[in-house]
């Protein structure tokens, strides 16, 4: 780490550097410093009085707010698109504040040296921020030490293995007929060939669109190019205030599609610095109205429709590909056709609500259900692998003390404890009160 990361001269440094990239209109180092006649004492109030940094208090309001939405691995990645996007005031000491939670996962996994956790933390951080161009150092963030990362062997993520373009060819030759003309229509706006940037995709479920996302996403990143993907059920944008303070963009509200779609509108064209529909980036945006509706706490079905994205009036911006061919149904025609008929609400029985589930997709009863999930006492090696997914809170803490009873039939409260602790989203708390 270098002697003066952290300190005040640094801090200097990486405001003169932001000032730099933002004034083409001075010359000397006095008139860096002067905004609207006043001379700034320091090049960060120089800063913040051309809002070229966002404000300290609200960037830990949001560090908050992420540590109770987010798992570990999310927040290291919003945390590294916040600092490469939205500059703010002061990352080292959010670093400070907040590298416990940035870091929790890997402090659970090695009890015995916090050091490493944090440098595999951010060694996690350096490889998302690359994608920027920017590194550690340009946040004053405490570098990468290979003597405290050699300790013990850790793989980085993962989760974004960027392909090499040949491999990445490979991928697009396997798209079907349908994946190829949306495919080779954003690559088309990706190379201005053609005036469209807005593209939504659709299809039944099977049909590929996940498929199609990520093929283009590993085209795009083996060529070196940039491309962001977000999940729609991100983070409240509740928090949005003013104009500028458009971080929570990184995720769309998912209680209301519409309004994510106009937040991402206006950060995209705040951090662009663009007056044009999403600061002129191209977006792609992908769904199946046949699944989820948007979620409206307490709302009518008016208020449900008037959440759906279609409801926005940037919705016509969009050019719509549908995916017509189901490939999940190659490998299971039966439940595929079944799945298509339940949202065209062919699936009903006669002129009622309730769907008609074919037997082998009923296990009868909550334990089968867990035997079948789990493994008869929570020994399946892959249970970590499973999920059930309950209708509400209540009827989920249900299982949860169901499985848990299940498990202690045959395991001591301690290894109860220990396998617990391996879910790093089950709080200490929690584990003790089950225990007891
Ligand atoms: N061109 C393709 N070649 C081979 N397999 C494909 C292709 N397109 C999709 N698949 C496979 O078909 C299955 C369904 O694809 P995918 O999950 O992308 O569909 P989806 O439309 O996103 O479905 P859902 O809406 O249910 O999430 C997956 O197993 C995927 O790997």
């Amino acid at each position: 780490m270098s002697p003066l990361a952290g300190t005040d001269f640094n801090s200097e440094v990486y405001h003169l550097r932001l000032l730099l990239c933002n004034r083409t209109d001075v010359t000397g180092f006095a008139e860096i410093k002067t905004v609207e006649g006043h001379i700034h004492p320091t090049l960060k109030s120089a800063c913040a009085a051309l809002n070229l940094v966002e404000n300290e208090e609200e960037m830990s309001l949001l560090m908050d707010n992420l540590v109770l939405e987010q798992f570990p691995s999310t927040m290291r990645k919003t945390f590294a698109m916040l600092l490469a996007n939205v500059n703010p005031i002061n990352p080292r000491g959010l670093w400070d504040n907040y590298r416990r939670n940035l870091s929790k996962d890997y402090l659970h996994e090695i009890e015995d040296d916090d050091d490493l956790a944090y440098q595999l933390a951010l060694r996690d951080i350096e490889e998302i921020l690359r994608e920027f161009g920017k590194t550690l150092s340009d946040y004053l963030l405490p570098e990468l030490d290979d003597n405290v990362l050699g300790r013990r062997n850790f793989e980085p993520d993962q989760g974004d293995v960027i392909l090499n373009p040949a491999e990445a060819d490979n991928v697009i030759r396997g798209l079907n007929i349908d994946q190829r003309r949306f495919f080779g229509d954003v690559m088309g706006a990706v190379s201005h060939e053609n005036g469209k940037k807005f593209f939504f995709l659709t299809g039944a479920g099977g049909t590929g669109k996940t498929f199609t996302y990520n093929a283009l996403i590993d085209y795009l990143r083996s060529r070196g190019r940039k491309a962001v993907d977000a999940a729609y059920t991100g983070v409240a944008a509740n928090l949005l205030k003013g104009t500028l303070t458009s971080h929570r963009a990184f995720g769309l509200p998912f209680e209301d599609e519409g309004l994510g779609l106009h937040v991402l509108d206006r950060f995209l064209r705040d951090v662009m610095r663009k007056e044009e529909p999403f600061g002129s980036k191209i977006i792609i945006l992908g769904g199946d109205f046949h699944q989820i509706l948007p979620v409206v706490p307490g709302g009518s079905r008016a208020d449900i429709v008037d959440a759906e994205v279609t409801s926005s009036s940037l919705w016509p911006l969009f050019e719509k590909y549908t995916l017509t061919i189901n490939q999940r149904a190659l490998e299971d025609l039966e439940y595929a056709e079944w799945l298509l008929k339940v949202g065209d609400g062919t699936a009903n029985e006669n002129d009622s609500t309730r769907i008609h589930l074919k037997k082998d997709m009923v296990v009868d009863g909550i334990h089968k259900l867990i035997n079948h999930c789990f493994g008869k006492d929570i020994d399946k090696e892959d249970a970590h692998d499973a999920a059930i997914l309950c209708q509400t809170n209540d009827s989920a803490s249900f299982e949860i003390r169901l499985c848990f009873k299940m498990v202690s039939a045959s395991h001591s409260k301690d290894e109860l404890a220990d396998f617990l602790r391996t879910f790093p989203q089950i709080k200490e708390d929690t584990i003790t009160a089950l225990q007891g």
